[in-house]
C-alpha cells in the first residue's frame, strides 16, 4: 500500500504478569481514539531506539521501569490522523507498580475474557497472537512409536503444552486417522490445540483447530483456507512474505540449527533468523534442532516461540 503521509514509529508494551493477564490502558482526552484501549506505549523521539522510546514511555505514562523486554511483531497500520509503524514488545519483568500517571484508566486483561472495549483496531492481530502458546510441539510417531507418542503427549499435557501440529508423513488413511483422533482428544481435554500438517479436509473432519501449510502449499495458495487456526513453514523472506499476504496466524521459520530431520537443509543461525523476522507482522517461532532451554534467546531474538519435534517428548 502507498503511504500519503510519513510513518509515524510507535512504540506498544504488551506487559504480560506471570499469571497471562496483560495490560491495556484507555487513550486520555485529546488524543485521536480518546477512550479507546490500547497497549501502553507512544512515538519514538528523534535519535532513540525503540527500547529507549518504551522505557521512556512507561516511565512517562505508568511509573514502571523496565527489567525484561522481548521484541516481537511489527505492524503498519493507516488511521485517518496517520500511518504508524507500530514495534509490539511483550515486557515481562518490571519494577514498580503500574498506575495511571496520565490520568489514564489501566485494566489486567486475558484474552478468553476481554472486557473492556472499544480496542484500538490496529490491535486484533495481537490479541489473537497473544492466544498463541511459545512452545509449539510437532507429533513424532515414526520414530517414537503410535503408543509412545500417545503416551509422551500425555505426560507433556499434564506438565503443560497446549499447542501442538500433528505431522505424520509416514502414515495415511485409517491409520493417520485414528492417531490423529486419538492426539486431538487427549489435548482437547487438557484445552491445548492441535491443528493438522497439510491436510484441511482431515483437519476438518476430526474437529481439530486447524491446519499448518506446507511452504509448498503456502506458495500456491491465493488465500487462507477457511480454518479457525492457521500455520505454514517458512524458509525464507519469500515465504515469509506470502504469509502475511495470507494473514496466516502464525508461521515458523527455520531450519535455524542443524536438525536431524531434514539434514539436506543448510541452517540459517539466529543472525539470519533475527534479520528475516525483523519486520514480520506475524508471530514467529524458531524451528530446528532447539531445546526447551533455547525458548529464552528465541524471544529476544524477536521470536514468539519454538517449535519442536525432539526434545519436547524426551523425559526431563
Ligand atoms: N500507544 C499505542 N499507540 C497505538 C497502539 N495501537 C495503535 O494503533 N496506536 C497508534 O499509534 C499512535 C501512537 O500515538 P500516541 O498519541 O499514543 O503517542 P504519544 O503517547 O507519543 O502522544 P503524543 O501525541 O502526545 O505525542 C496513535 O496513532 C495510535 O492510534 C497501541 O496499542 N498503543
Amino acid at each position: 500500500m502507498a503511504h500519503s503521509s510519513p510513518l509515524v514509529e510507535v512504540v506498544a508494551a504488551v506487559i504480560i504478569r506471570s499469571d497471562d493477564h496483560f495490560l491495556l490502558t484507555s487513550r486520555p482526552e485529546g488524543k485521536p481514539y480518546a477512550g479507546y484501549w490500547e497497549f501502553p506505549g507512544g512515538k519514538m523521539e528523534a535519535g532513540e531506539s525503540a527500547l529507549q522510546a518504551l522505557d521512556r514511555e512507561l516511565q512517562e505514562e505508568l511509573g514502571i521501569q523496565i527489567k525484561q523486554a522481548y521484541p516481537w511483531m511489527k505492524r503498519i497500520f493507516t488511521y485517518a490522523h496517520a500511518t504508524v509503524r507500530l514495534h509490539f514488545y511483550r515486557v515481562v519483568d518490571w519494577s514498580g507498580e503500574p498506575f495511571g500517571r496520565e490520568n489514564q484508566l489501566l485494566s489486567w486483561q486475558t484474552v478468553d475474557n476481554l472486557s473492556v472495549t472499544p480496542l484500538l483496531p490496529a490491535n486484533f492481530p495481537v490479541l489473537h497472537a497473544l492466544a498463541l502458546p511459545s512452545i509449539y510441539a510437532i507429533t513424532n510417531a515414526s520414530e517414537l512409536g503410535e503408543e509412545a507418542m500417545l503416551h509422551k503427549l500425555e505426560q507433556a499435557l499434564q506438565q503443560g503444552l497446549k499447542f501442538l501440529q500433528i505431522r505424520e508423513k509416514t502414515l495415511a488413511g485409517d491409520r493417520l486417522r485414528w492417531l490423529a483422533d486419538e492426539i486431538i482428544q487427549r489435548a482437547h481435554a487438557f484445552e491445548a490445540k492441535v491443528v493438522i500438517n497439510s491436510d484441511i479436509l482431515l483437519s476438518r473432519e476430526l474437529g481439530a483447530d486447524g491446519v499448518h501449510l506446507t511452504s509448498a502449499q503456502l506458495m500456491s495458495l491465493t488465500s487462507r483456507p477457511d480454518v479457525n487456526w492457521c500455520g505454514a513453514s517458512c524458509h525464507n523472506a519469500e515465504e515469509l512474505y506470502q504469509a502475511e499476504r495470507l494473514g496466516m496466524d502464525f508461521v515458523v521459520l527455520g531450519p535455524v540449527l542443524p536438525t536431524v530431520s531434514h539434514p539436506g537443509l543448510t541452517a540459517l543461525g539466529w543472525q539470519k533468523f533475527s534479520a528475516l523476522i525483523r519486520d514480520c507482522s506475524l508471530p514467529v517461532y524458531a524451528l530446528g534442532g532447539l531445546v526447551q532451554t533455547d525458548l529464552a534467546f528465541a524471544l529476544q531474538q524477536g521470536g514468539h516461540g519454538i517449535a519442536m519435534l525432539r526434545d519436547v517428548w524426551t523425559d526431563k
